[in-house]
């Protein structure tokens, strides 16, 4: 990788994202050890960058790498790089996958998230939605990226939706092959910040790596030969930004399923959420009940109808997806994986 390379000109271990938050975990015993993040998982290996250079980690016996993120910090030995600890995360990026009880790990110590769709029939508010709840349960900001502005046909304000989806929400409308997309979105890219891409195949998050990033080595993620010598794409690595910034592009999702986003889901249709608690029932499911303020405001054209079913839809299969345990009298209690 070219790009990994930049950082021994850095030489600041800072640029890499390490702040007082994973300063403070390291132990007076932990002291001699240096601090690497990962760039790359692969299925055996991992790869990272400490602040002179790229490191070769070695795991400790019967780890796994499905167990770390690109983007973690962990610590290592000086001479032989031996991997001894993984810092607490600040941020972490997961999917559920299904028929798996752990949810997939995307990336760790993410500050923004830039959820990309093109401006054509890939823009899809619900699916949109299902982004957000990702970014906002995994501590992230989310910044909307609307791609292919140059190629628009028709007369649809793509920017007017996607602000509606998430109060507060930043919206960039691009060119992802043009420089001017790098320059508008620099203000998530500064020194030491890192960023994730999430959105559906082909809507251009490899063209804004390459653009962001300045480089051109980038064509369908970071591929490994499998033994069967096919070409896959297992992982998801850490490019460096001019400035500074770093960006983890992860492989297009075509289905996100919602799993353990509750709170993320509380964000994302804030104006459900502050509703519930004037609703005559604590636990109104906003569909019969009287006295209900969620269907109220429907009626009176202060929320989206449109938002409360794709609400229902979500809600309900995040509680599907979410793990429960039964409780020490036998109650059933919601598991939340630990989050760090
Ligand atoms: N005209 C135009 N073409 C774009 C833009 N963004 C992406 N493309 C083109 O769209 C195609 C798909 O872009 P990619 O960057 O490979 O999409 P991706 O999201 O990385 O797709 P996956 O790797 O499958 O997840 C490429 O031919 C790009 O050149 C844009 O803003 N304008
Ligand atoms: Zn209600």
């Amino acid at each position: 990788m070219t790009d990994l390379g930049q950082i021994t000109v850095l030489g600041q271990i800072t640029v890499l994202g390490w702040t007082d938050f994973f300063a403070d975990q390291v132990t007076a015993d932990e002291a001699h050890l240096i601090p690497c993040r990962i760039a790359q998982v692969h299925r055996a290996r991992l790869s990272g960058l400490s602040s002179a250079g790229p490191v070769r980690l070695n795991l400790p016996v019967h780890a796994n790498t499905g167990e770390y993120a690109v983007g973690d910090w962990v610590l290592a030995e000086p001479e032989t790089h031996d991997l001894r600890r993984r810092l607490d995360r600040r941020t972490l990026l997961q999917r559920p996958v299904e028929g798996q009880f752990l949810p997939q790990l995307a990336a760790a110590n993410v500050d923004t998230l830039f959820i990309v769709t093109s401006c054509n029939a890939d823009f899809n508010p619900a699916r949109l939605e299902r982004y957000l709840a990702m970014a906002n349960e995994a501590g992230t900001t989310p910044v909307m990226v609307l791609t292919k502005a140059d190629t628009v046909t028709d007369d649809r304000d793509y920017a007017g939706e996607a602000a509606a989806l998430q109060r507060d929400l930043a919206i960039v409308t691009v060119n992802a092959r043009s420089p001017d997309a790098a320059a508008a979105l620099m203000p998530w890219c500064q020194a030491g910040q890192t960023v994730a891409l999430a959105g559906s195949s082909g809507v251009g998050k490899s063209t804004l790596v390459n653009t962001l990033s300045g480089a051109e080595q980038l064509t369908g993620g970071v591929r490994e030969q499998d033994t069967k010598g096919r070409h896959t794409t297992t992982a998801r690595s850490l490019h460096a930004i001019p400035g500074g910034g770093w960006i983890i592009d992860t492989p297009g999702i075509r289905n996100l399923h919602v799993g353990n986003f509750a709170a993320g889901l509380d964000t994302l249709f804030a104006e459900i959420t502050e509703l519930a608690p004037l609703c005559k029932f604590s636990n109104c499911s906003h569909d019969h009940e009287p006295g209900c303020a969620v269907r109220a405001a429907v009626a009176t054209g202060n929320l989206d109808a449109d938002r409360l079913v794709r609400w229902r839809k979500l809600s309900e299969e995040n509680v599907s997806n979410t793990p429960v345990q039964t409780g020490p009298r036998g109650n059933r209690t919601t598991q939340r994986p630990n989050r760090r």
